[in-house]
């Protein structure tokens, strides 16, 4: 009877006491099952989880507690994040890798950096030796071995509770047991020392707000001297500019009498080089000369073997080749004289391959090329130059 009215008065109790806020911060290295385990008391599957980049936040409400986790990621390069989040902690949750014996030696450096932070030395750790599920892993007596951790915590003055568990094993209500005895411990332990923890966090945390207030104000303030200075650099450099230029003044040219220089020289090149490409074309006219000459021969020899085989576009194709020749021979106006002999014998090489129409012999004269003789003409008699002179007999015998 007596047992009974005083369970009724706990309970009576407990139902009066104010919902207490509480937050805690769990950290631990990389790839230790921190996320994992937050997802499990969260009620999510902990599978399938990625590495985290900063934090994850998770509330939960636990009895009369409305509890904060602080999931802080464990790489090497975020753990320096993790001192921001101490003062508003009341208590922390330290997860090991048990199957990691390599890494115990940088866990125990790590937890030992924790817990002497000023604003964590005092408050309660819950130590949850992960991962016991797979094998090879460390049993708890070994891992408290490992990160000394009797000792850790009687230097800094923190309760201490260490669970062997697995957060991969269930998640919420089916959540590793030994997950959810630690909670409750680190929450019982905050329950009983609650008055002096509050209020060492709300200094800590007060502290803290005002000198991230101040640090604000001081990056604000040299960004604005910064700013300032760069003003009065760029306000100098205007009137260093026109003082320079008040310096030019008497002697304005200077600066461009190089280039003027260069100009010059540029020129007296070019002069030269047009000099020299004239001698050169003076050469090459000859050597053209010479070529052509070769040239000459050459189609000659071709069209005499060919000549009763070549046909119409072959006739045409060579007149044009001949004509640039030509086109070539008069832009060189220097050498007229060899023009006229390369006409002239290129005049020679078409009377032999127009043989059949000798009669239309000014036709090369035209700038256009004649229309090719028609194929029914090669090899036969010409007709109507009988024709022709007839009328000329007539004129003859008119005059006679
Ligand atoms: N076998 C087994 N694997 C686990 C356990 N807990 C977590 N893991 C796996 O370990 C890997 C890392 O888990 P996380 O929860 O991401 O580790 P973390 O500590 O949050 O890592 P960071 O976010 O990088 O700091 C994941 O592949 C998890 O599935 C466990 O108890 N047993
Ligand atoms: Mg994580």
């Amino acid at each position: 009877m007596f047992s009974l009215m005083a369970n009724c008065c706990s309970w009576f109790k407990r139902w009066r006491e104010p919902v207490r806020k509480v937050t805690l911060v769990m950290v631990g290295l990389d790839n230790a099952g921190k996320t994992a385990t937050a997802k499990g008391i969260q009620g999510e599957h902990p599978e399938d989880v990625a590495p985290t980049v900063g934090f994850s936040k998770i509330d939960l409400r636990q009895g009369k507690f409305e509890v904060t986790i602080f999931d802080l990621g464990g790489g090497k390069r975020i753990r320096g994040i993790w001192k921001n989040y101490y003062a508003e902690s009341y208590g922390v949750i330290f997860v090991v890798d048990s199957s990691d014996e390599e890494r115990m030696e940088e866990t125990k450096e790590t937890m030992s950096e924790v817990l002497r932070h000023p604003r964590i030395s005092g408050k309660p750790v819950l130590v949850l030796a992960n991962k016991q599920d797979k094998e090879g892993a460390l049993g708890e007596a070994d891992v408290i071995e490992c990160l000394s951790l009797e000792k850790l915590v009687n230097e800094h003055k923190c309760l201490c509770q260490i669970e062997p568990c697995s957060a991969v094993l269930g998640y919420g209500k089916k959540i590793d047991k030994s997950i959810k005895k630690g909670l409750y411990w680190l929450l019982h332990i905050i329950a009983r020392d609650f008055e002096a923890l509050n209020e060492r966090i709300q200094k800590d945390t007060t502290e803290q707000r005002a000198l991230e207030e101040q640090e604000k104000r001081e990056r604000a303030e040299r960004v604005r001297k910064l700013q300032e200075e760069r003003k009065q650099r760029e306000e100098q450099a205007e009137l260093d500019g026109t003082s320079d230029m008040a310096e030019l003044d008497p002697e304005p040219m200077n600066p461009f009498q190089p280039i003027a220089s260069v100009i010059i020289e540029n020129e007296k090149k070019m002069e030269k080089e047009k000099k020299k490409q004239k001698m050169e074309k003076v050469s090459d006219g000859c050597h053209l000369k010479h070529k052509m000459e070769h040239e000459q021969i050459e189609p000659e020899s071709k069209i005499s073997d060919n000549g009763q085989k070549s046909n119409e576009s072959g006739l045409v194709e060579n007149y044009k080749k001949q004509l640039e020749n030509e086109d070539e021979t008069d832009q060189r106006s220097s050498e007229s004289d060899n023009g006229k002999k390369k006409t002239k014998k290129l005049r020679m090489k078409r009377s032999h391959r127009v043989e059949p129409v000798n009669t239309d012999d000014s036709a090369p004269k035209s700038p256009t090329p004649p229309p090719p003789p028609p194929p029914n003409f090669y090899g036969k008699p010409l007709p109507p130059l009988a024709v022709r002179q007839r009328p000329n007999g007539d004129v003859h015998d008119v005059i006679s």
